[in-house]
């Protein structure tokens, strides 16, 4: 998952790594006597952890100059007293290029991708970054902290949100064609009966031919209950039903499939707009396949602008190198990703863990 993403961030520390080599000689040079004034760039490698390691690490001898060839207790002690690791902007300036390009083919929206520099920008060339050892983990730390400042936005607990609301709760989907939408109903009412909640199935998408058919073969295989009316029907009352159904059999949770539907196709929109009046759901999730990349993220977009969304599920990740979808979407609406879709198995989602994500880019699963 996200692999072709997880080698250009890699390569973004590397070209860091190499760009702050050629400053490694600098912690010598520094003028000693006045730590606060003093430039102590980074190195890769042995000199840089040397130089940027915590006082305390360094024994009962941290005030003592020593003749070794690594930096001296003494840099150490400067570095500490400091706080600061200083990589010049001229170091940043290619691998910011580089980093910003990488983003943007691997299908980062621009704005996101734009913050995510500010941030790795602001947190490297900044006065405050301590203790960390080397370039690499600085490079590190700067990425992980712009990368979830992008992914976690709006996050909540789906689960306690859940298990706080007044039952039944209901959840309308949203998005697309053929972007997983019905098996992602699917595979939530299985995460739902795995924690202890019961869900009906409501078909609202009485527009497609076989519709009801499909869905109700997850319907069987899962033994769920499903609630569906003829093709044409009106999919606020088959959604309605299903709380109707829901609330007479004590069950917790009312799952409402839609159309599949493009934001500019007005008339289906407006039967999104009147299953929210109707039905007045508890949420409303856009759901989007992760391999569609920058259209996932414009349509949701456009879905949150014409029918307020309260959350994305995004599927086919599993299928998905590119992880600008998964990084966009929530900076972009302002909606968290709840859920990721990791196969065609009922077992195949997983919730979205925006700290997960973010280890799991650079490397640290
Ligand atoms: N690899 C993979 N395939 C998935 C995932 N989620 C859904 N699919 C597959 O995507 C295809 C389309 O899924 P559907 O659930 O039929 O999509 P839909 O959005 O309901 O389609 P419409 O009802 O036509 O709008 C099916 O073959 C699913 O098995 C996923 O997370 N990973």
């Amino acid at each position: 998952m996200f692999d072709g993403l997880k080698d250009k961030l890699n390569s973004f520390r590397e070209d860091v790594e190499e760009s702050t080599d050629a400053d490694a000689d600098a912690p010598e040079e520094a003028d000693v006597d006045d730590p606060a004034e003093s430039d102590v760039s980074t190195g890769s490698g042995d000199r840089t952890e040397a130089t940027a390691s915590p006082v305390e690490e360094t024994g009962d001898d941290s005030s003592e100059p020593d003749d070794s060839t690594e930096p001296s207790t003494f840099q150490r002690a400067k570095a500490f007293a400091t706080g600061r690791i200083i990589i010049e902007e001229e170091d940043l300036e290619d691998p910011l290029w580089d980093l910003e390009m990488a983003l943007l083919e691997s299908d980062v929206e621009m704005s996101v991708a734009e913050r995510i520099l500010e941030t790795v920008r602001e947190t490297m060339l900044g006065e405050s970054r301590k203790q960390v050892e080397t370039t690499g983990e600085l490079v590190e730390a700067a990425l992980h902290d712009a990368l979830l400042d992008v992914i976690a936005v709006g996050q909540f607990d789906f689960e306690e949100r859940i298990a706080e609301a007044e039952k039944p709760v209901t959840i309308v989907f949203t998005g697309v064609n053929g972007v997983g939408k019905t098996t992602t109903i699917a595979k939530l009412s299985e995460w739902l009966a795995e924690r202890g909640y019961s869900s009906v199935l409501a078909n609202g998408d009485t527009y497609r031919a076989g519709a009801n058919e499909q869905i109700g073969e997850h319907a069987d295989r899962l033994d769920r209950q499903l609630i569906s009316h003829d093709q044409g029907g009106d999919p606020a009352a088959v959604i309605y039903d299903g709380i109707e159904y829901a609330q007479a059999n004590d069950i917790d949770v009312v799952l409402g499939d839609t159309a599949g539907r493009l934001h500019t196709s007005d008339d289906l929109m407006a039967q999104l707009e009147k299953i929210d009046r109707v039905v007045d759901p508890d949420m409303t999730l856009f759901v989007d396949e992760a391999v569609a990349g920058q259209d996932a993220v414009n349509r949701a977009k456009e879905f949150n602008e014409a029918a307020a969304i309260d959350g994305a599920v995004l599927t086919k990740a599993d299928a998905d190198s590119s992880g600008g979808a998964a990084i966009s979407i929530a900076y972009v609406t302002g909606k968290p990703i709840l859920f990721l879709g990791t196969g065609q198995g009922y077992d195949d989602i997983t919730r979205f863990d925006p700290e997960a994500l973010v280890d799991s880019l650079l490397g640290k699963e």
